[in-house]
């Protein structure tokens, strides 16, 4: 495995210059929801001036970590069809560790499987099927950050997810996210099959990210933005810009929920 502690100990002295901030929950924000940071208050830092984190390349994604006492928020992730190796796909994780995040929310962009499910809706992350072909874990394991063999059976919070949908006005719907590599949607066939497997909603990116956050004892939740009916649901073709046009239309609802979730762990 990387050296991921020489990473979040560069992470933390790169931040110590640049902010005083030591939030106990942090956000990723998917493709699409970067504007949720602009609306909220805190110091804006640029991904450049965080020593050896990498830029994103994937538009929707724009490259900043918002900070205040309750929460950093990282608008831009690194995917691993980006060409990235998977140990860089988890980098902001292992920033969120390096301020002492102990709670993590994750948020994407996704295909929906489950024909109950359309676009423009936010469903609850109940678990994931990583189809990735990769795990940030391969390698040799430093058991004073994590264990060697993590248990995965609640990656996604029971107990937090509870409490959030006993929180929202209404409840949301959950679902299981498959993590396939990307970059091509997938065909109509292998959306066929990922819904045999259980999945309901498809997407590129979060289950490393919810790996790396699960190994490191980090409680986490996720929420997909459903922005497109995946391949052959509906007899449409796929296109990026529906999900960034789809992501915006609901971007003021999803930042309620967001700001709901994060006031709900801020004040535990
Ligand atoms: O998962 P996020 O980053 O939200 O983005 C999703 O949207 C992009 C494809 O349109 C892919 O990157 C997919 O993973
Ligand atoms: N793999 C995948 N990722 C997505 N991100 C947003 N929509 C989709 C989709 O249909 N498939």
């Amino acid at each position: 495995m990387a050296d991921y502690y020489t990473t979040i100990e560069a992470f933390r002295k790169s931040l110590e210059k640049s902010t005083e901030f030591r939030p106990r929950t942090g956000v990723i924000l998917g493709s699409g929801l970067s504007k949720i940071a602009d609306s909220l208050s805190g110091t804006a830092i640029d991904y450049s001036q965080i020593q050896g984190m990498p830029r994103p390349t994937v538009e929707g994604h724009r490259g900043f970590l918002k900070i205040s006492r309750d929460y950093a928020l990282l608008a831009g992730r690194f995917h691993y069809y980006e060409g990235h190796a998977i140990q860089d796909v988890v980098k902001p994780v292992l920033l969120l560790k390096a301020l002492g995040v102990e709670r993590l929310i994750v948020t994407n962009a996704a295909g929906g499987i489950n024909p109950d499910f359309e676009p423009g809706q936010i469903v609850l992350i109940r678990d994931h099927i990583n189809l990735m072909g990769a795990n940030p874990l391969v390698g040799p394991n430093n058991g004073d950050l994590g264990p060697r063999f993590p248990d995965m059976s609640d990656a996604y919070s029971r107990a937090l997810r509870k409490r959030i949908s006993a929180r929202l006005e209404y409840p949301l719907k959950e679902g299981v996210y498959a993590g396939l590599s990307g970059p091509c949607y997938e065909t109509p066939a292998e959306i066929r099959m990922l819904e045999k497997i259980g999945a309901d909603m498809v997407g590129m990116s979060t289950v490393p990210e919810v790996i790396m956050a699960n190994y490191l004892g980090m409680g986490t939740v996720g929420f997909s933005c459903i922005t497109n009916m995946a391949a052959g649901i509906l007899d449409q073709p796929l296109n990026h810009q529906e999900v960034i046009d789809t992501a915006a239309r609901v971007e003021t609802h999803f930042r309620g929920i967001v700001e709901t979730v994060m006031e709900l762990l801020a004040s535990e």
